[in-house]
């Protein structure tokens, strides 16, 4: 049986508990994160680092800030990607949910494209994990034998290696390296981003072709050397990604495309007889 507490603070029926150290209110006062979110957090909190501090409950210091602000810069808005595009036509079909828009867009976050922010992050640690040395090694031999070991069973799976390729950035992504730089001067360039760097330099032995390591790997990377929890990855490319749909949106009121992208389908369309379902 539910133990019952007396009347909370916020005025609510004696019943049962559920503690909470995220925002809780009382007539008078809101408590977020164990500080008073009028006097406390407002206007003196990025954004970036309130994120931060909310997925962890502890405050991030000056350089894990500037570190995950990057990771969300990053993944913002990379052009008409499938979720930018998604949003738009949503947008054109339904310009009254704002909302519908931006989850349209957002529930594109996946394997393929934004979500390997999460599977990079993931697949990293894993290879950590099963490996029995300390992962602390200065040289890179002890990493690169390590990721080269790590592709070699993903191939042997018929998997591809998140984190590597891209639809655009066929030799390197501009975000990539900027962020190895920025984790290097902040002091943050832990094992998860030591290991995507060896599988950047080993997997040409193993696919026999050379790859980017991309965006959404590398701030998957940086993510899980941040100590942030790996199964919310996700949760921050899509916070991120939330931003710039917005800006796909305003864009949108102001140099519609979605309408023409979808008469140009439409209008190019041919029927053709069914092709029957051959399990
Ligand atoms: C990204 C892409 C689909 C590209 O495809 P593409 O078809 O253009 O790749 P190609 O270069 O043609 O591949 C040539 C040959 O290499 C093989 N090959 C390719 N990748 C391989 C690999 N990882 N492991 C082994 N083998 C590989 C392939 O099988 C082919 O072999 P073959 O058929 O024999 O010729 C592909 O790499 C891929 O799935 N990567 C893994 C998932 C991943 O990391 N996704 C993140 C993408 S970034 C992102 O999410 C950020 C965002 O985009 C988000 C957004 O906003 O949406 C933004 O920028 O912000």
């Amino acid at each position: 049986m539910t133990a019952l507490t007396p009347p909370p603070e916020n005025g609510g029926p004696a019943g049962p508990d559920y503690p909470t150290a995220l925002g809780a209110a009382t007539p008078e006062t809101i408590t977020l994160l164990g500080q008073d979110l009028v006097r406390d957090v407002m206007g003196e909190v990025s954004f970036g680092e309130l994120a931060f501090w909310l997925a962890t409950q502890r405050r991030p210091d000056s350089g894990e800030i500037r570190v995950f602000e990057a990771v969300l810069a990053a993944l913002a808005d990379h052009g008409f990607t499938p979720t930018a595009l998604t949003a738009r036509l949503t947008f054109l079909s339904a310009p009254d949910s704002v909302q519908g828009a931006l989850a349209a867009g957002l529930l594109g976050g996946g394997s393929r494209f934004l979500g390997v922010t999460e599977d990079c992050g993931h697949f990293l640690h894993g290879v950590l994990a099963e490996a029995d040395e300390p992962k602390n090694w200065d040289d890179e031999a002890s990493w690169d034998a390590l990721a080269l070991d790590a592709v070699r069973r993903q191939r042997a799976a018929g998997r591809l290696v998140p984190g590597l390729g891209h639809p655009v950035h066929k030799r390197v992504d501009p975000r990539t390296p900027r962020l190895f730089a920025l984790a290097r001067e902040e002091g943050r360039l832990g094992p998860h981003l030591r290991l995507f760097a060896a599988i950047g330099r080993v997997h040409p032995e193993v696919l026999g072709r050379t790859l980017p390591l991309n965006g959404a790997g590398v701030c998957g990377a940086a993510l899980a050397d941040l100590g942030l929890p790996l199964e919310l990855l996700r949760g921050f490319a899509l916070l991120a990604r939330t931003a710039g749909l917005i800006g796909q949106l305003a864009e949108e009121l102001r140099r519609p495309m979605a309408r023409e992208v979808y008469l140009s389908v439409d209008r190019h369309s041919r029927a053709v007889p069914p092709e029957p379902h051959d399990p």
